[in-house]
């Protein structure tokens, strides 16, 4: 019979399938009432909020078949895959459903419609396909409905009928056909991005003779188009198509040309700052007209245009924004190129997400859209600035930035080969490269190199935020640290979440990292490299044991290979150095501070371990390594 222990054993599940911030629930406690986002009444759980906490995965079923008396589930916000768990059925209490903002996929299942006290459902910007089911019809007490930035398909059932809908939103969709009655009451926003016809839009053209996909044809009664028609229509889109694209050129080069002048004078002075008039309100951008497809280079470049009227952004005081290029990074590309840069995601991280965007001229660059900045501007400059003038071959150069009141927009190289989290946990199929020794010891040298830099400028300059999926690699397998000074920028609410297993145990509050923290997560990073284990899994395998304790109690045990990755025992001419390099990891992880080495010690002990090693052993040539699935695997 399910109570609280079934709740809580259901929780640490949910934990163990999809981590994230759930990693730091202190599970000692024998009542899960306390940990962060869960709310008890009556001795069960009935709440469960985890909006943005770095949730991924799927959800497997078997979990919400406990949490019975669950009456709102919210994990909006976080990368979360797969489709929904079937027993989420048993959440029959279930009034509050937020699922918006995840990589969710396949149908809209129809369980969801014997949750009859579903008050709120939103599962926009996920990867939704299928219909838009006429189940939603059994969800009498429904008021919001919000499906928008899905990949729907087919019309919307004509008789979909909720009587107590308020809020609605099927926009950026793959939808056609026309309006249903009961809907045409909805604002046009409800329903744009699609192809649909009929109010609030124009009527339809002749629905009878347009056979609609998904729309019921048992009748049989409905005529398909002549081939001739079809034709035309398709011939006559693609012409109105074109006229437009030839406008937008035209209009786009007469603007590109009146700015080039400013941009080319500034490129040669330091910092080039390029005059943007006016701004778009983040929301526009996050949900007007992107769709998934999200272009970054769309998104913030229309925040950056001058899509609103100059007037408008005055009124706003908004003024005149900037996009702020560091060292001669404007020679190289300007405003114009990012403006028609075509974007993908690459990933959600602490402080936002962060886009590949490749330029017109074949420059590739990544852009990070900051969220949760709560410092003034000129904080944020200087901070910036600061960042701007880092210089180091195995740190990823900031070439430019972006500040407005509601956008922030970082530019940095774009490192082809992703990260070492993606290589290590990855593609671990076949085809895959083993990563060698000679390898995994180049990258724990380049980023110990990279982190001494950062801390060589200074003894209050930390990097804050250490681990695999902030070291880049290039294509010969260079470390490059990313993200540094970041974590000073951010507000208290993004505190960094799968940071969990690299963080110091001294650390309470994430802007708060000293030097020797950052050598504690290096520490843990060299762990994740010769273990192959991620930090945060090793958490998981043994609740509470995190991957250092888990390392040392093995050495401490009886000495064995057994916490080296697999793949490395294959080179065992080098266990030595593998040896030392553990030994080193260890020092690093070391719970207090004080016993911790600095960081220029701890790049000389790579070196010196190496240096008796370097022999000839093969580095893969970059073209043999599958790495379709490398950055955006996560
Ligand atoms: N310059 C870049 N070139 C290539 N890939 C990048 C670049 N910057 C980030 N990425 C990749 O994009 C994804 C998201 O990065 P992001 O830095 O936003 O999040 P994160 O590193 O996972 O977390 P955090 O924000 O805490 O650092 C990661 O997989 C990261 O490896």
């Amino acid at each position: 019979k399910p109570d609280l222990g079934s709740d809580r054993s259901a929780l640490l599940a949910l934990r163990l399938a999809v981590g994230g911030r759930t990693l730091l629930w202190n599970v000692t406690e024998s009542s899960p009432c306390s940990w962060a986002g869960v709310l008890c009444e009556d001795n069960r759980v009935t709440v469960l909020r985890l909006p943005g906490v770095a949730l991924s995965g799927e959800l497997p079923t078997g979990i919400f078949g406990n949490l019975t008396r669950l009456r709102t589930l919210s994990m909006r916000l976080n990368a979360l895959t797969g489709q929904l768990p079937s027993d989420l059925a048993s959440c029959v209490n279930l009034r509050n459903l937020y699922l918006q903002g995840n990589f969710f996929s396949g149908e809209i299942p129809d369980f969801l419609f014997t949750l009859r006290d579903l008050v709120r459902l939103n599962l926009a910007s996920n990867n939704f396909s299928g219909g838009i089911p006429l189940g939603l019809n059994n969800l009498t007490r429904l008021k919001t409905l919000f499906v928008e930035n899905n990949q729907l398909t087919g019309s919307i059932p004509p008789t979909l009928d909720i009587p107590k809908l308020e809020q609605f939103n099927v926009s950026n969709n793959l939808l056609n056909g026309s309006v249903p009655e009961k809907l045409q009451s909805f604002k046009q926003d409800s329903f744009l991005g699609n192809s649909l016809c009929g109010l609030p839009f124009e009527a339809c053209s002749s629905p009878q003779n347009v056979s609609l996909p998904g729309e019921n044809n048992a009748n049989g009664g409905k005529k398909k188009l002549p081939g001739g028609a079809i034709a035309g229509i398709v011939i006559g889109s693609v012409l109105a198509f074109l006229l437009i694209l030839v406008i937008l050129i035209v209009v786009c080069r007469k603007k590109s040309r009146s700015k080039k002048t400013s941009a080319v004078d500034i490129a040669t002075v330091k910092h080039a700052e390029v005059e943007i008039p006016g701004e778009k309100p983040v929301g526009e951008v996050e949900n007007g007209g992107y769709g998934n497809g999200y272009s970054v280079a769309a998104a913030a470049v229309a925040a950056m245009t001058g899509n609103a009227k100059p007037a408008e952004a005055n009124a706003n005081g908004a003024g005149v924004k900037k996009l702020v290029f560091f060292g001669n990074a404007a020679r190289v590309f300007d405003l114009e190129d990012l403006l028609r840069a075509s974007a993908e995601v690459l990933g959600k991280g602490t402080f936002g997400t962060a886009y590949k965007a490749v330029l017109e001229m074949g420059t590739v660059v990544a852009v990070k859209r900051l969220k949760d900045v709560t410092i003034s501007d000129k904080e944020f400059k200087e901070k910036i600035e600061a960042v701007g003038t880092m210089d180091h071959e195995n740190l990823v150069p900031l070439r430019a930035y972006y500040y407005s009141r509601d956008e922030k927009l970082l530019v940095y190289d774009y490192m082809a080969m992703g990260s070492l989290s993606a290589l290590l946990h990855g593609n671990k199929g076949a085809g895959r490269t083993p990563l060698n020794w000679e390898i995994r010891s180049t990258i724990a040298l380049g980023a110990a190199r990279g982190i001494q830099y950062l801390h060589s400028q200074g003894p209050a300059v930390s990097h804050g935020n250490i681990k695999s999926s902030n070291i880049l690699l290039t294509k010969s397998y260079d470390a490059r640290v990313s993200d540094f000074g970041l974590a000073h920028l951010v507000g208290p609410s993004s505190t960094p979440n799968r940071v969990a297993g690299y963080r110091a145990p001294e650390v309470t509050d994430p802007r708060k990292v000293s030097q020797k923290a950052d050598v504690y997560s290096f520490g843990v990073l060299l762990l994740e490299l010769l273990t192959g284990k991620a930090p945060t899994h090793a958490l998981l395998n043994e609740e509470g044991v995190d991957l250092p304790r888990w390392v040392q109690s093995i050495v401490r045990e009886e000495w064995t290979s057994e916490v080296f990755d697999l793949e490395l025992l294959r080179y065992q001419n080098v266990e030595e150095e593998m040896v030392q390099l553990l030994q080193l990891a260890v020092d690093c992880a070391a719970q207090y501070p004080d016993k911790r080495p600095s960081m220029a010690e701890v790049t000389r002990r790579i070196e010196e371990l190496r240096g008796s090693s370097l022999r000839e052993v093969q580095i893969p040539q970059p073209d043999l390594i599958n790495d379709s699935d490398d950055i955006s695997s996560r």
